[in-house]
């Protein structure tokens, strides 16, 4: 199959390393029937950003007046054509995204502690499992989650200076309904009486995931076995553009926490491996049934994602869509927010796909606007922090007893505690009556304390807190 797979990338306060073009392009395909063949051809003179472009002679069928744009040029940070090996795509899309070190100019990688997304975008057939996951031929056809997997578990293996946690999640988005693709109930119940995945919201836009489920890996082996069990309940279905089209989105996220021994700083990073179902023209496959309301769905989710796209892009848009669909609020982050993402674009050569290729380019070139901003995300943890205080709690009791000559039996109020965790002359703002009530008491402590300490200081005060029993789901 004629291919070609590009390389854009959003990013801000990073430079990033010199783009490299692969391989040759190939000459035009056979001439079918009268009408004109589309060239494609690599700018090799762009080295810096190599560019695409695509020539479509005029179709002398159309009439001689015929104002139609004859070539089309697309610039992405790395192109790769159809003989590209998977190696290839690993070395030069996914590693940058998952390195922990990186060498001249820095990459701030998964393994690094900074979240990561790769995502594969294109129309139905052109190669984006193929990318994303790989072929199930040959061992050499494994694609970036395989891959990416073995290379982060052999760092890990490498690293002792600090203790590595690997969890693994796998969702499903078929007919804009989130499904848990790792849920051992998949194999004996109908989609229908499986759990729908939720997307819930907390005050500070966080996404979290209910009914997803996380599972620990500790060895690369764990991890594949559960990729398989989550790719064999994929939605898959025959269609007339490619035997084995997947009819859903599924994002593969490895979580991934390191700490220190002894310290109570914890690093999280999340790396999503995304392979989006894949945009039809149905009025010219033709489709019907079941097929037709999928394609509809998936279409309607990549236009939605397109709006989220144009909305980044374009400055000062005071509002993003990002509520639209599933797949952008489960992105939002990916999405001009605190991640560094990837975006693989598929094309197929076909003369008779070659409209779809074009508005995948366009896209493409509007996500490689985007700015994101991946941060360290870094915070305490909070079992330890529950530990230090409690500590606290218990010398500023003993404290308390020298000084008044009573054993204090009854808890300490909230005042004292944000004074033991302000020491000194930090003013201790007063409790108002809003505050009596546990958003209110969210809030103001919202306000003074970082997100992990916030955590910790309210469990350690309300052990049954509502707010936090309703946020025990996977954090996207
Ligand atoms: N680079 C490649 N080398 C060899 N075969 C490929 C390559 N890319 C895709 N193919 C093959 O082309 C077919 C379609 O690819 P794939 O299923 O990955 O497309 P897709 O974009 O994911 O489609 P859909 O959106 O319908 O799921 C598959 O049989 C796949 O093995």
């Amino acid at each position: 199959m004629w291919q070609l797979r590009g390389a854009s990338r959003s990013t801000r306060k990073r430079e990033w390393q010199e783009p490299s073009l692969h391989g040759s392009f190939p000459p035009p395909a056979c001439l079918e029937g009268q009408m004109p063949t589309p060239i494609y051809s690599i700018d090799e003179d762009e080295k810096l950003t190599p560019s695409l472009e695509i020539i479509l002679p005029r179709d002398l069928a159309d009439g001689f007046v015929n104002n139609k744009r004859e070539s089309y040029r697309f610039k992405f940070q790395r192109i790769f054509d159809q003989d590209a090996k998977q190696e290839t795509i690993f070395e030069n899309i996914a590693k940058p995204v998952a390195e922990r070190v990186a060498e001249s100019p820095p990459q701030l990688g998964v393994l690094a502690g900074y979240n990561g997304t790769i995502f594969a975008y294109g129309q139905t057939g052109s190669g984006k499992t193929f990318t994303i996951t790989g072929g199930a031929e040959r061992y050499s056809d494994r694609g970036i989650i395989p891959r990416t997997l073995s290379y982060i578990f052999e760092q890990l293996q490498k690293d002792s200076s600090k203790m590595y946690t690997t969890h693994i999640s796998y969702l499903e988005i078929y007919n804009e309904c989130g499904y848990d693709l790792l849920d051992p109930r998949h194999e004996a119940s109908s989609l229908e009486d499986l759990p729908k995945v939720t997307v819930l919201e907390d005050p500070d836009q966080n996404i979290h995931l209910k009914n997803l489920s996380l599972h620990q890996a500790t060895t690369e082996e764990e991890a594949l076995n559960l990729l398989f069990l989550g790719d064999t309940n994929r939605m898959i279905a025959e269609t007339p553009m490619n035997q084995a089209s997947t009819r859903s989105h599924c994002i593969f996220t490895i979580h991934l926490s390191s700490k220190e021994p002894g310290s109570a700083t914890v690093r999280h990073a999340k790396l999503h491996l995304v392979d989006l179902a894949g945009s039809e023209r149905v009025a010219k496959t033709g489709v019907g049934g079941q097929l037709l309301t999928e394609a509809k769905y998936i279409n309607l989710s990549l236009h939605y994602l397109e709006q989220v796209i144009i909305a980044l892009s374009e400055k000062h848009r005071a509002h993003v869509p990002y509520r639209n669909s599933m797949m952008t609020s489960v992105l939002r982050d990916s999405l001009g927010g605190n991640c560094m993402t990837t975006m693989v674009a598929t094309l197929s050569l076909e003369k008779r796909n070659i409209d779809e290729s074009i508005s995948t380019c366009r896209f493409a070139q509007r996500v490689a606007l985007i700015k994101n901003e991946a941060v360290l995300n870094e915070e305490i943890d909070p079992k330890l922090m529950i530990i230090r205080l409690q500590k606290e709690i218990q010398e500023l009791k003993d404290e308390l007893a020298v000084v008044t000559g009573e054993q204090r039996t009854e808890a300490l109020t909230e005042a004292e505690l944000l004074q033991s965790v302000f020491p000194g002359n930090r003013e201790v703002p007063q409790l108002t009556d809003d505050a009596q009530d546990k958003e209110g008491l969210y809030k103001l402590w919202r306000q003074l304390l970082p997100p992990a300490l916030l955590i910790s200081s309210l469990k350690a005060t309300r052990s049954t807190d509502d707010f936090f029993n309703t946020h025990t789901s996977v954090a996207i």
